[in-house]
């Protein structure tokens, strides 16, 4: 390519980027706009609600069937992610706590749902996540809920049994884990590798074949893995990206998790109800009777309507030996007649019945 058609192509590029600062700019002013008419149209005494979680599942909708490429959708609604993020901060910032320290996995599935224009707040167990939210601290906590390879995440379960909130939204990431080192580490001399033990068991197969006689440590979070690492020359961590880069670390092998598919699903959640946006799932907790035919009445209303359930899961209960709750996971919205139909004739089997929350399902 010669030196003028790339001149002429860097001026075309930037005449394109003015037209894109103005359209943004204006964009923004039309959300500081909505702002201004969210706050007047309050009644005496009601809080405003600058975050519209169905709204921003719509938009991004929408833009993923309008791209005609050569981006990619995901590339696109990434992009308008950012875009919504700070436009929002503009009408009011989000306080958002997850499942820190810094460099989490957790973290990462924040900054995919909210974006970066949030103020994040590490917190150093999924409990804290929650009572943080319920103290009305911050406006959303995330938490990891399951993976696709090692299945639900107990604490994250147990804390929904003990905590009134909301489930406001649900975010899946795929899992890269790295064999990370410091710069003073001996590569030929490494007795233990720290990690959360969830990576750990993501990555048994790959340590049993390249480092069966390995110490295998697990630590409170991948993040507190890298950091330790880095004092240390006979230790390496297996952690993400965002660990990697904030403490320095070098990639010894990457993406060592057994299946290419590790992905993990975090949970938004809140203190405020979600409309419904037509795409949604719905969280509920049930507790029935410990009689033989239980599970059966309680998946039978599902199957007649028709319902798609995408999770169920099973926890001790906590306020009986050998009794169970279900965490159930469906397709459609509390408020659509059909599942209200459902929900009212499970009630009518169970011993309590609690709605988690619906809301959109993931976009990105
Ligand atoms: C602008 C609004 O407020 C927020 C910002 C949005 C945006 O930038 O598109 C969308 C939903 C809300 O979270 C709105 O409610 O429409």
């Amino acid at each position: 390519m010669s030196e003028q058609e790339l001149k002429a192509l860097r001026v075309r590029i930037d005449t394109l980027d003015e037209k894109i600062l103005e359209l943004i700019s204006d964009r923004a002013r039309c959300a500081e706009e909505v702002a201004r008419v969210k706050m007047a149209s309050l009644a005496e005494g009601e809080k405003p609600v600058f975050y519209r979680p169905e709204r921003e599942a719509q938009v991004l909708k929408r833009v993923m069937e309008r791209n005609k490429g050569p981006l990619s959708n995901e590339e696109m609604a990434r992009l308008f992610r950012e875009v919504m993020s700070s436009c929002l901060a503009l009408e009011n910032p989000l306080h958002v706590a997850y499942l820190g320290p810094e460099g989490t996995f957790t973290q990462a599935a924040a900054m995919k749902h909210f974006g970066h224009a949030v103020v994040s707040k590490p917190m150093a167990a999924i409990d804290e996540v929650f009572r943080e939210v319920v103290a009305g601290a911050v406006n959303f906590g995330v938490v990891p809920v399951e993976n696709s390879t090692e299945g639900a995440v107990n604490h994250t379960l147990d804390s929904f049994l003990e905590h009134d909130m909301v489930i406001c939204g649900e975010v899946e990431l795929r899992i890269h884990h790295h064999l990370l080192i410091g710069e003073n580490t001996k590569t030929d001399a490494i007795t233990r590798i720290y990690s959360h033990a969830q990576s750990l068991a993501q990555c048994r197969k790959w340590l049993d074949a390249h480092y069966p006689n390995v110490e295998r440590i697990a630590v409170s979070s991948n993040a507190e893995a890298a950091k330790r690492v880095k004092g240390e020359w006979n230790s390496a961590a297996i952690a993400g990206d965002m660990a990697a880069s904030l403490y320095g670390l070098q990639r010894l092998a990457e993406k060592i998790e057994d299946r290419p598919d590790n992905s993990t699903r975090f949970l938004i959640i809140g203190n405020q109800e979600v409309p419904p946006t037509g795409d949604d799932k719905t969280s509920i907790i049930v507790s029935m009777s410990n009689r033989p035919g239980a599970l059966h009445e309680l998946l039978v209303p599902f199957h007649d309507n028709g319902i798609d359930l995408t999770r169920i899961e099973t926890r001790p209960s906590r306020s009986g030996k050998w009794t169970y709750v279900f965490f159930i996971d469906f397709v459609g919205h509390h408020r659509d007649p059909l599942i209200k139909g459902v929900l009212e004739k499970i009630s009518q089997e169970a011993v309590a019945l609690k709605v988690l929350g619906s809301y959109p399902k993931a976009v990105l």
